[in-house]
């Protein structure tokens, strides 16, 4: 099982790399733009396991949230549950299971880096009460120490930075302590770094 996850994590941090690269050279960056900030990078895998639930109307597998990683790649079974919020169709879209197939979702560094020219999804997943479910994302962090600002590429006079500078590990320790303690901590979403226009 150790093994099968650190190959499972090993191959979808590659494939992460490949990602981010094509997404920088979609900005007009270059493709390494951002690799310096994986040096002491927390990427993570994760199971997640959905048990049946009686009354799927009143629960929820994961409430809605946004990922506070670079990018996030999901395997998941087909029981389906992962939905994302789409404001222009009104609604939460469900991701139906296709076999072998990833789902990749870009994550709030990347918002920031790319000064919203992408936007990481709101998204939830709910639960079924007939099947279990189990999905496996990878979570591509960068390393603790980073600060993280949009790319300079990326502003100008006429386009200025939305967020100001933060530090990665700090705002990722605000929210994981808020995640477990529901305290009201500030700094812990990328909301709290924009610049207002
Ligand atoms: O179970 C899923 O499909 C998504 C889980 C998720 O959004 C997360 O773990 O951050
Ligand atoms: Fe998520």
């Amino acid at each position: 099982m150790k093994e099968t996850i650190a190959e499972y994590g090993a191959k979808l941090e590659k494939l992460s790399f490949k990602l981010l690269e094509l997404i920088s050279l979609s900005l007009g960056l270059p493709g390494d733009k951002f690799f310096d900030c994986f040096e002491n990078q927390l990427s993570l895998v994760r199971l997640n396991y959905y048990p049946p639930c009686p009354s799927p109307d009143l629960a929820l597998g994961i409430g809605p949230h946004k990922d506070p990683c670079v990018l996030t790649i999901v395997a998941q079974d087909d029981t389906g549950g992962l939905q994302v919020k789409n404001n222009s169709v009104g609604g939460w879209v469900p991701i139906e299971p296709i076999p072998g197939a990833l789902v990749v979702n870009v994550g709030d560094v990347f918002q920031v880096w790319s000064n919203d020219k992408y936007d990481s999804a709101i998204h939830r997943a709910t639960v079924n009460s007939q099947k279990e479910r189990y999905s496996y994302p990878f979570f591509f962090f960068p390393g603790h120490d980073i600060m993280v600002q949009p790319a300079e590429e990326l502003v100008s006079e006429k386009d200025p930075a939305k967020y100001k500078p933060y530090n990665f590990g700090k705002y990722y320790s605000n929210r994981t302590r808020h995640d477990f303690n529901k305290e009201k901590v500030a700094g812990k979403e990328i909301h709290d770094f924009k610049i207002s226009d």
